[in-house]
Parts: C-alpha cells; sequence; structure tokens
C-alpha cells in the first residue's frame, strides 16, 4: 500500500507547487482555527479569573486579546477560502496527469493481451479508481498536515498549562489521532472489495449493452438484468461493509474529541475559582482539536479507497507491454520495402505457433496479395508489422531497419493498417478521416472518400463533412463505415498499405469499381491486400498463400 502511494505521490511530482501550496493553505486555516479559539479561551478565562493576566504565557492580552480575535475572525474564512480553491485545483491537474498516463500505459498494452480485459472493469480503473486518488489529497494529506500542524500548536499551548488539565485533553486526543492508522488495514481491504465490485457491475452493464442488437435477438435481455442485479447487489454488500467500517472509525473519532471536553469541562468545575480560568482554556482547545481531528477517520476510509484505486491502476498499467520501445534513437529507414525473415510467432506460450519460419518479401511500390482460409494469421501478420505484438524469432526490416529498433510511432507512421473491424468514432466525417493526416485540407479529405467510393454519398448529405458519424460509427450502413474508415487509411501518408479485406461490405459492381482504381488510389506506395478470394480486378505483382505458418506462392 504504502508504495503505491508513493509511486502516485511521485507521478504528481510537475504539480508540487499547486500541491504544496494547498497544504500549505489548509495548514494555516487550520491554525487560524485554532488561534481563533485560544485567543476566544484567553479573554474568556481572563474575564472569569478576574481580568488580566490571563492563564498562558501569551495572556495579559486584555483588550489587545478582543483585536487580534478580530483580525484572526477576517483571516479565518480567507484561508479556507484560498485552502477550497488552491486545493481542488492541485487535485484537478494532477488527476488529469494521471488520467492521461494511465491511457498512454494502457494504449501501450491493449494490443495484445490487455484486449482480452474486461472493457468495462478497464473504464472503471480509468475513471473510478483514478477519482478514488482525490481523497488521498483532498482528504488524507490536507487534514493530516492540518491536524498535525493544530497538534503541534496545540502542544506548545498545552505544555505550558497545568499538567493536570493538559494530560485530560490530551490522551483522548492522542487516541483520535492514531485511529485512522488503526483502521487502515481493515478499511484496504473493504476498499478494495468496493473496487472489485464496481468492476464487475460495469463490466455486466457495458459488455450486454455493447452487443445489444445480439442480447435482444438472442432473448439474452433478462439473464443480462438479472446479471446486472446480482452485481449490483455484490456491491452494495461491499458498500455496506466499508461505510459500517466508517461509521465506526468517525463514532469512535467523536467519542474521544468529546471526552476531551467532557473531561476539561469535569476539571474546570471541579478545580474551582483557581482552576476555573485553565479549565474553560482546556474546553476551547478541545473544540479546537475536535474540528481538526474530526476529519481524521474519514481520512482512514479515503485513504483506503486511495490505496485501492492504486494497486488496480498499478495493476493494468503495470501489465508488460507487448514490444517496448527501443531506448535510443533509431536510425530512419532507407525507403519501405518490407522484408520478413524467418519470423516464428505464437501469441503466447501455450497457443500453437501461428508462424512457423514465415519468409515474405514486398518490394517498394509492390502489391501483394495475401489469401489462406480464417484463422491462418493474416491478421496476425498485420499485427506484426505494426509492432502489435513481436515475434519470438526471425527478423522483420523495413527500408533496410530492423523494425524492433524503430520506436512504434515512427513505424506507424510508415505503415498504416485498414483493420478486419475497423471502427469509427462519435465525431464528425472530417475527425474520422482526419486521425490519419491531422492537417489535411478538406481536398484530401473529399480525395480520398472519392478514392473509397464514398464521396458521393458524404456529399448528398445536409452536413457534408461535418456529419456526426455516431458511436462506432452507427449512423451509416456497416458498408458505408467499412468505406468511410477505408477512405481513412488512403489518406495517411503512410508509404505502406495493409488493407484486411478492403471490398468487405461492397456489393459486387462497387467492390469491382472499387478494386480497379486501387492501383490509383495507392500510386507509388506498396499495398498488402488481405482477401479471402481474388475477384480477378486486383492485378497483384506476387500472390502468397499463408498455410502451416508459412507464406507460399499461389497461382493467379
Ligand atoms: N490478440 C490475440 N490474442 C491471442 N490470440 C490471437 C489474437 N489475435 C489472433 N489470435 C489467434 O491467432 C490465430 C490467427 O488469427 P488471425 O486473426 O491472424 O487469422 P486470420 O487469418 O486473420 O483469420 P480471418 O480470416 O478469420 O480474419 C487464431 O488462432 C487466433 O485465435
Amino acid at each position: 500500500m504504502r508504495r503505491d502511494l508513493l509511486r502516485i505521490l511521485g507521478l504528481w511530482r510537475s504539480r508540487r507547487t499547486w500541491l504544496v501550496a494547498g497544504l500549505a493553505a489548509g495548514i494555516l486555516s487550520a491554525l487560524a482555527g485554532l488561534a481563533l479559539l485560544v485567543l476566544a479561551g484567553e479573554v474568556i478565562a481572563g474575564a472569569v479569573a478576574g481580568g488580566a493576566p490571563g492563564i498562558l504565557p501569551v495572556a495579559g492580552l486584555g483588550l489587545a486579546g478582543l483585536l487580534w480575535l478580530r483580525a484572526v475572525m477576517l483571516f479565518r474564512p480567507v484561508a479556507r477560502y484560498l485552502e477550497r480553491l488552491i486545493t481542488h485545483e492541485a487535485t484537478f491537474r494532477a488527476l488529469a496527469d494521471m488520467r492521461v498516463w494511465f491511457f498512454r500505459r494502457l494504449a501501450a498494452r491493449l494490443p495484445a493481451g490487455l484486449g482480452l480485459r474486461q472493457a468495462g472493469d478497464l473504464l472503471g480503473r480509468l475513471v473510478a479508481d483514478v477519482e478514488s486518488l482525490d481523497g488521498l489529497y483532498l482528504r488524507v494529506l490536507v487534514p493530516a498536515a492540518a491536524s498535525l500542524s493544530v497538534v503541534v500548536a496545540m502542544a506548545a499551548v498545552v505544555g505550558a498549562m497545568d499538567p493536570t488539565p493538559a494530560a485530560l485533553l490530551a490522551l483522548p486526543l492522542a487516541a483520535a489521532l492514531g485511529l485512522p492508522l488503526l483502521l487502515a488495514p481493515a478499511a484496504v481491504r473493504s476498499g478494495e472489495a468496493v473496487a472489485r465490485a464496481q468492476g464487475s457491475l460495469r463490466h455486466a452493464v457495458v459488455e450486454p449493452l455493447t452487443g445489444l442488437e445480439d442480447t435482444l435477438a438472442a432473448n439474452g435481455e433478462a439473464r443480462a438484468a438479472a446479471r446486472v442485479a446480482a452485481e449490483g447487489a455484490a456491491l452494495a454488500a461491499a458498500q455496506r461493509n466499508l461505510s459500517r467500517q466508517a461509521a465506526w472509525g468517525g463514532a469512535a473519532g467523536s467519542l474521544l474529541t468529546q471526552a476531551a471536553l467532557l473531561a476539561s469541562l469535569a476539571w474546570a468545575l471541579a478545580a474551582g475559582p483557581d482552576g476555573l480560568g485553565a479549565g474553560l482554556m482546556a474546553v476551547f482547545l478541545s473544540i479546537a482539536a475536535a474540528e481538526a481531528l474530526g476529519l481524521m477517520p474519514r481520512a482512514g476510509a479515503a485513504l483506503a479507497a486511495a490505496a485501492a484505486g492504486a494497486r488496480r491502476l498499478f495493476e493494468a498499467a503495470d501489465a508488460p507491454e507487448p514490444v517496448p520501445d527501443p531506448p535510443g534513437p533509431a536510425m530512419p529507414p532507407a525507403g519501405h520495402a518490407l522484408k520478413m525473415v524467418g519470423v516464428h510467432f505464437a501469441w503466447a506460450p501455450d497457443r500453437p505457433a501461428v508462424f512457423e519460419g514465415l519468409d515474405l518479401q514486398v518490394p517498394e511500390g509492390a502489391r501483394v496479395a495475401l489469401l489462406g482460409p480464417s484463422g491462418t494469421g493474416k491478421s496476425t501478420l498485420a499485427a506484426l508489422l505494426l509492432k502489435f505484438a513481436a515475434p519470438q524469432a526471425g527478423r522483420i526490416t523495413l527500408g533496410g531497419v530492423d523494425i524492433a529498433s524503430l520506436p512504434a510511432a515512427e513505424l506507424r507512421r510508415r505503415v498504416a493498417w485498414l483493420t478486419q473491424d475497423a471502427r469509427l468514432f462519435d465525431d464528425t466525417i472530417a475527425a474520422n478521416l482526419r486521425l490519419a493526416a491531422p492537417d489535411a485540407p478538406d481536398a484530401d479529405l473529399w480525395r480520398a472518400l472519392d478514392r473509397a467510393q464514398i464521396g458521393e454519398l458524404v456529399r448528398s448529405l445536409p452536413e457534408g463533412l461535418e456529419t456526426m458519424c455516431g458511436e462506432a460509427g452507427l449512423r451509416f450502413s456497416g458498408g458505408q463505415a467499412r468505406r468511410l474508415a477505408l477512405a481513412r487509411t488512403l489518406l495517411s501518408p503512410a508509404a505502406v498499405l495493409i488493407l484486411d479485406e478492403p471490398a468487405a461490405g461492397l456489393d459486387a459492381d462497387t467492390e469491382r469499381a472499387f478494386l480497379q482504381t486501387l492501383d490509383e488510389a495507392t500510386a507509388g506506395r506498396s499495398v498488402i491486400l488481405i482477401l479471402h478470394h481474388l475477384t480477378g480486378v486486383e492485378r497483384p505483382t506476387r500472390i502468397l498463400r499463408l498455410a502451416g505458418g508459412r507464406a507460399i506462392p499461389a497461382a493467379g
């Protein structure tokens, strides 16, 4: 737990100015609260004890005490306002950084392996677990720093007091301060159980919803609803457990601070006129302490939630990267001829090998048709060329440079892939296309759309390029969405295009028309066409068939 939380603080390093300023504002605000009550206690105790001199070494304030009291009363709300402002700003900035950090770590790990993880659970980690970290700062560090400063300041005041009321005050307060640490381990376990249950519930909701048509068509609605209900009940039980622990902690905390208050009051009354001043001061101090320490039991629960969140985040973020980037700068490739030599690859040690000594050459400007029955590794080959996975043996070179020594971003600038189930995102057509070329002018977008045989349709839409595609491109039919995704790949400036079934979802005439214009659309670039069958109009420079983990030349 401690290591995870320290690592989180390390990740927030770049925001340290804001974070430290927030802590300082919290301490200032808490000390102002203490000063307010001490001064009030001093003035009243002084008056009760027959006027100046008062009880404390700072005593004898008399009228000056009242003036100080007024100044502190005005300063305190300002300090509180600043504390809220700065601590929340610091948290927003730190959490925004965390989200980007976590997203990048996931993106590097998702293509191979993490993809099999539950989407709802990952979403939960990205949103809820990151959010739980705000408690680490707002509800643990800031209150702890404020409470500690109050405790230190109080120790100075209590040290100057009569030992008996000082002890009556100090003992229960020390116990209240130690309470959260005592409760934390059990709270961490309950916090983790809640986070796990939230992940399962999100998964139970997201999965049937993302495939809603299939869920309904299979009459699976009732089963999906029952699963949501069961996961919801499990979450409620875990939350109930955590709330019960927080409630016990809160109750024990207030009991201890109130014990300090009552003990001081009892002593003040029992001590008679001589001890009344000191007793009253002890009462005011215990009120100040209750205010400062009252947040600590909640801090224990927040610490638990943050620790559970941090653990879940690092668990996903620290999954081994399938293909880590090379450490140093790479030699840029000279050209874009692709070569695979003796490539062996299996997705996992316990899975059958997909390639066993695969050799493949795609010279610059070549058009290679790659055929093969389902499951022979056509998409896997594309995944290797994009470095979504790395071969266990053999070499893949681009322009003579081993792609293992090229950073993934460099490689993906040169090699583009239209995947088998290419997605459109919930944005405009223009934004979807510009994913491949952020600075492309509209004219280039229209050219790519025309080449993908979809320009006419987009022109007929009232909002043209600004038409929203809907989530996963739902605004369009399967074939239309596929052509929009193809236009995106054609727009990419990459010198090598891997087109996985580019004409899927097109009717026979459109398919022929598209394949006939492919020459012009991909002029000067190398193309790997992944197909189930040839229509006869592709005119590839080479035809290869994947079988037995190798690429075998096939008759045209
Ligand atoms: N990300 C992955 N993780 C684990 N195994 C995978 C992954 N992707 C593919 N595989 C496995 O690798 C093998 C080859 O799959 P691949 O998708 O490359 O075949 P394909 O020739 O493209 O098939 P299709 O024509 O049906 O698209 C299959 O056994 C598949 O289960």
